[in-house]
C-alpha cells in the first residue's frame, strides 16, 4: 500500500542525519472501492464555525511555544480550515460512537495573502528548523535568525509578490482544489470532510487539526500536494502533525494515513502529459521544442546527509511523464534544472538560470518550462518562470517560450487524487509517537526564554555590525 501509518512515517523523518527512503505510491494502483467497506450511511458535514480570524489563527497553544507571527488585516474574517462546506450538520451533538466520520488533510506551504503578510510568512518559513537546519547546540539562535532573514528578505520577496498582484493565490487554490476533490469523492460513493492545512500562513495546520478534532472525525487520510517528499515541505508538515497529535488523547487514537508521496501514479502522470502535450501544439514546430522540466530546489546537504528522497523522486517522476509521452509517439529531448534557490549553500544542481543560458547559447530556440513539485500556480511559477526565467531565456537566444500551467484543478487529476484517498483509507492506524528528550527539553518554557535571551543578543550584535550586515546581506540575497 503507498500510504503508510502514521508512525511509519515519523520514523522515517527523523529529520537530521537519519535515512528518509520513503516508500511510495506503486504506479498502476488498483481501484479499492473502500466505499463500500466503510459506512457512510448518514453524511457528516460539519458546520464551518470556528471563523476564527487571523489574530486567532493558532488555537490551543501557549505563546512562548509558538513560532508563527501573524497579521491581522483589519476585518478580515474566514473559515478557519479551507474548505467550508457550511451544510450545518453540528457533529458533537449529532455524532454517533459506530459512525465513520472519514476526513482528508490536506498540506501544503501556504502563502503570505498580503505584502503586509509577507515578512511574518517569511519568519514562518525560517523558523522551520527542517527549511534552516542548524546543528542542535545553536538551535536557539532559529528564532532571532529567523526574524533576521525575513526582515532582510522580505523587500525583495515583496516586489514579487507585488507583481502577481498583491500576494500569494495559494490559499484560494487549495481552497477549490479542496472543494473539487470533495466533489470527486461524493461522486465515488465516499463522503468525507476535506480540511487544509497549510504551514506556514493561514489556514494553519494546527487549525485544520482543531477543526478535525471538533468534527469528531473517526478516520484521517493525510494528502501533501507535493507530489513527491522532502524534508523540507511534507516531511515538515508531518513533523508538526506528529506534534500535536502526540499530545492529544483523541488525536493520538485516530487512525490516519499518510499519503507521503504520489508522483509515481498513472493519474497524475497522465494528467502531467496531457498538459505537455496540449502546450506543445501551440509551437510551430512542436517536434523541435525542448521540455524544460524546472523543480523548486533543496539544499545538496538534504539529500546527501539528511537522506532526503526529494531528488531520486524528481527524477523518477520526470522519466516516468517522458515515458507516457514516448507512448503517445512524443519524443522531444528533455530536461531537469532546480529553481528558486535562497541563501549560501549550494543547491540541487544544475540550476535553472544557468541551464537557460547554456541551451540559448547551445542554439536551442524553442523551450516549453514545465513546473514540477508542486500543482498550484504560485509565485514561483507566476514571477519567477514567467517573468525572470522567460526574460532570460529570450535574452540567452531562445525564440519561442512556453509554459505549461499548474495542474490546479483539472479533474483527471483531481479524480486520481480522489482514489489515492480511497486507496489509502484501509492502512489508516493511530499513530504512536514518543518526545525524544531534546524535544522535550526545547519544549521547557525557562529553557526557552534562555535561549531567547541569548539568541536575540546574538541577533543584535550581528545587525549592529556593520562588517556582518552588508558580509550577510551578500551572503544572503
Ligand atoms: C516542493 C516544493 C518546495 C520545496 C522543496 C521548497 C523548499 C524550500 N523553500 C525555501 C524558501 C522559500 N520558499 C518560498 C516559497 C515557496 N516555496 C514553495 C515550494 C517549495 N519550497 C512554494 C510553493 C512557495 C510559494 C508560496 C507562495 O506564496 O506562492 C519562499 C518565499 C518566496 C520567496 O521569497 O522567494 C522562500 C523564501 C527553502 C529555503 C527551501 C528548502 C530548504
Ligand atoms: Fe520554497
Amino acid at each position: 500500500m503507498s500510504a503508510t501509518s502514521y508512525s511509519g512515517v515519523l520514523s522515517q523523518t527523523k529529520l537530521l542525519g537519519s535515512n528518509l527512503n520513503c516508500s511510495t505510491h506503486r504506479r498502476f494502483p488498483t481501484s479499492c472501492r473502500l466505499s463500500e467497506r466503510i459506512s457512510t450511511s448518514r453524511v457528516f458535514l460539519s458546520s464551518c464555525s470556528s471563523t476564527s480570524d487571523k489574530r486567532n489563527g493558532m488555537l490551543g497553544r501557549s505563546h512562548h511555544c509558538n513560532p508563527i507571527e501573524k497579521r491581522n488585516p483589519v476585518g478580515q474574517t474566514f473559515c478557519s480550515v479551507g474548505v467550508c462546506t457550511h451544510r450545518g450538520v453540528d457533529v458533537e451533538s449529532n455524532s454517533h460512537a459506530t459512525e465513520e466520520r472519514v476526513g482528508v488533510l490536506l498540506l501544503n506551504l501556504g502563502g503570505p495573502d498580503t505584502l503586509d503578510d509577507v515578512q511574518p510568512f517569511l519568519f514562518n518559513l525560517f523558523a522551520d528548523p527542517d527549511i534552516i537546519r542548524l546543528p542542535r547546540l545553536f538551535r536557539f539562535l532559529q528564532k532571532p535568525l529567523a526574524k533576521l532573514i525575513s526582515v532582510f528578505r522580505a523587500p525583495k520577496s515583496k516586489e514579487g509578490y507585488a507583481s502577481i498582484g498583491g500576494g500569494s493565490p495559494l490559499r484560494k487554490i487549495t481552497d477549490e482544489q479542496a472543494d473539487a476533490l470533495k466533489i470527486a469523492l461524493e461522486a465515488k460513493n465516499m463522503p468525507v470532510n476535506v480540511y487544509v492545512g497549510m504551514r506556514y500562513w493561514f489556514p494553519f495546520t494546527e487549525e485544520a487539526i482543531q477543526q478535525i478534532k471538533r468534527d469528531r472525525i473517526t478516520r484521517l487520510v493525510v494528502l501533501p500536494l507535493y507530489p513527491q517528499f522532502s524534508i523540507s515541505t511534507t516531511g515538515s508538515s508531518i513533523r508538526v502533525m506528529q506534534n500535536i497529535f502526540r499530545e492529544d488523547a483523541y488525536l493520538s487514537r485516530l487512525p490516519v494515513s499518510i499519503i507521503k508521496s504520489w508522483y509515481q501514479r498513472e493519474g497524475y502522470i497522465k494528467s502531467m502529459a496531457d498538459l505537455i502535450e496540449k502546450e506543445l501544439t501551440i509551437f510551430s514546430k512542436p517536434e523541435e521544442v525542448m521540455i524544460f522540466f524546472s523543480a523548486h530546489g533543496v539544499p545538496v546537504s538534504y539529500v546527501e546527509n539528511a537522506g532526503d528522497p526529494y531528488k531520486d523522486q524528481m527524477e523518477e517522476c520526470i522519466y516516468l511523464i517522458m515515458q507516457e509521452l514516448k507512448a503517445r509517439g512524443t519524443f522531444n529531448e528533455h530536461t531537469l534544472a532546480f529553481q528558486s534557490r535562497v541563501g549560501p549553500v549550494q543547491w540541487l544542481k544544475p540550476y535553472t538560470d544557468e541551464v537557460l543560458v547554456e541551451l540559448g547559447q547551445k542554439g536551442v530556440k524553442s523551450l516549453l518550462a514545465v513546473p514540477v513539485s508542486f500543482v498550484s500556480e504560485h509565485i514561483e511559477t507566476l514571477e519567477e518562470i514567467d517573468m525572470e526565467y522567460k526574460e532570460l531565456a529570450l535574452e540567452s537566444g531562445i525564440e519561442n517560450w512556453g509554459r505549461v500551467p499548474a495542474l490546479g484543478c483539472t479533474s483527471s487529476f483531481i479524480m486520481d487524487l480522489a482514489d489515492a484517498v480511497i486507496e489509502a483509507l484501509p492502512s489508516a492506524t493511530a499513530m504512536s509517537t514518543s518526545r525524544n528528550t531534546s524535544e522535550a527539553v526545547d519544549q521547557d518554557p525557562m529553557i526557552y526564554v534562555i535561549k531567547m535571551f541569548f539568541g536575540s543578543i546574538l541577533a543584535f550584535v550581528l545587525l549592529l555590525s556593520p562588517k556582518m550586515l552588508v558580509a550577510f546581506r551578500n551572503k544572503l540575497f
